[in-house]
């Protein structure tokens, strides 16, 4: 049993034998906030399931732990639809513990474990195992992604349905690190998904034109001798499946979008009415390719950095809301796989702890996006996206306790070896980033405060 159970049980012992008032049991106080960072400074009350108060000169009781929020600002938990945390596999580079450490610490409180571990999530075993451990580390919601074929092979349709009903409860399926390249298999997935009520999201990856690229084709590239992915590998199958969602009336997700071209036909498929949703990665947003002058492995990412016209476009693209929201595409690397000559390097960058300050540097400092908007790509958009109604919910009373408070002033020096991830290949290495996450509630209880994780009594973090 999980601490945060054992703390709900407490509770409700509370409940039981307490009276008016003292029956609800308030679990944080944090004063003179700014909720969405917008109006007057006020306190909110946080009770073990519920937003309980929200107003001026809350009484919280003795119980509960008060939080400085003044100069704050508070938004929804963070709701992260693209994680891999590497449990079953390679638990050397990163663990259902060690992940849902570092995702407490950047501010989330719901993420998405990518299907692509070692054995694959494609059967219920594995997806019930990503969730049940996630529950007892209590720290995060791990929700498990399925593998939309089997071992990502992209041959055969894993059991989707299965997935869906175990305890689990698979939402979202993904052959993410592939693309599901075949068209008859994709084209029966999104069939066989929109029956079920849950969502294919898609590596938009076409394997011939990338075979043995590792950098974004362009003069960058070509000039440091390095094969190239073209933008139309990733944009030819964004226009494909877009095509295949509107036959199927299915919905379709594309992950990390990162061309200014994958921008615009995702325009194009809403304003025809298609389902489609994008989600861009805090790299893409900040990151071009110049960065591959010094050939270190650690800007070795797929898809790759682009170039600058691309970050803009991506940049104007989710201020307008054509990509629907910000994924972290978390992808902890070992040292040896990382350190090689930049062509043998993985593909993959750590971001769940440095995703806000990203977004508070290429949205919130040049004014694309306010705290609302924040709220809306972090939170509320990716809730939605993958149908979670206790996740991205409105900051009211009644509504989950499911929160981050962020310091929009602090400035923090990114160190790889100070994150909790087991990997440390963060492209960030000594920059100094602005906003930091203060605190992440989730269900009432302190996740995260300070930079340091509160593990869920037994959960057996480390
Ligand atoms: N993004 C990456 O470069 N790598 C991811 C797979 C993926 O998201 O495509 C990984 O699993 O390492
Ligand atoms: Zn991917």
């Amino acid at each position: 049993m999980t601490g945060s159970h054992v703390d709900r049980a407490a509770a409700q012992d509370t409940k039981n034998t307490g009276t008016g008032e003292d029956s609800v049991s308030p679990q944080v106080l944090i004063r003179n906030v700014l909720v969405y960072g917008e109006g007057a400074p006020t306190d909110v009350l946080l009770g073990d399931e519920q937003i309980l108060g929200i107003g001026t000169d809350l009484d919280a009781g003795s119980d509960a732990e008060v939080i400085d929020g003044a100069g704050r600002v508070l938004l929804p938990g963070f709701v992260d639809l693209h994680t891999h945390l590497r449990e079953p596999g390679r638990e050397d580079t990163e663990t259902i513990d060690t992940g849902s450490a570092a995702a407490a610490l950047g501010g989330y409180t719901a993420v998405f474990a990518m299907a692509n571990t070692d054995p694959v999530a494609d059967s219920v075993v594995v997806t019930d195992h990503v969730w049940r451990r996630g529950q007892e580390v209590g720290l995060v919601d791990v929700h498990p992604v399925g593998a939309v074929t089997v071992g990502l092979a992209g041959k055969q349709l894993a059991e989707m349905g299965t997935m869906a009903a175990g305890v689990g409860r698979v939402r979202m399926f993904s052959d993410d690190g592939h693309c599901v390249y075949d068209p008859l298999i994709m084209r029966r997935a999104l069939e066989y998904s929109s029956s079920l009520g849950v969502l294919i999201a898609q590596h938009a990856e076409e394997p011939r034109l990338t075979a043995g690229a590792v950098a974004h084709e362009g003069p960058t590239a070509a000039r440091l001798g390095l094969a190239g992915w073209p933008r139309a590998a990733e944009e030819s199958i964004v226009a494909r499946d877009a095509l295949l969602a509107r036959d199927a009336g299915a919905r379709v997700h594309i992950c990390h979008a990162s061309t200014a071209g994958t921008v615009e036909l995702v325009k194009w498929a809403k304003a025809q009415g298609i389902p489609i949703t994008a989600e861009v990665t805090p790299h893409h947003l900040l990151l071009d390719d110049s960065r591959l002058e010094t050939y270190d492995g650690v800007n070795r990412v797929n898809p790759p950095l682009r170039e600058r016209s691309d970050v803009e476009a991506l940049r104007r693209g989710l201020a307008e809301g054509v990509l629907d929201c910000v994924a972290t595409d978390h992808a902890p690397h070992a040292e040896q796989d990382k350190c090689c000559e930049f062509s043998q390097a993985r593909p993959g960058m750590l971001g769940l702890e440095t995703a806000l300050s990203i977004v508070v540097e290429t949205m919130v400092r040049p004014g694309l996006l306010d705290w609302r908007g924040v709220a809306k790509v972090m939170s509320e958009r990716p809730a939605e996206i993958v149908g979670l109604d206790d996740q991205g919910r409105p900051l009211e009373v009644g509504e989950p306790a499911n929160v981050v408070l962020v310091d929009p002033d602090a400035e923090w020096t990114v160190r790889g070896p100070e994150l909790a991830s087991v990997a440390h290949n963060t492209p960030y290495e000594a920059m100094t980033l602005p906003g930091k996450v203060v605190a992440t509630v989730l269900r009432g209880r302190i996740t995260a405060l300070d930079g340091t994780v509160r593990p869920a009594t037994g959960s057996g973090v480390r």
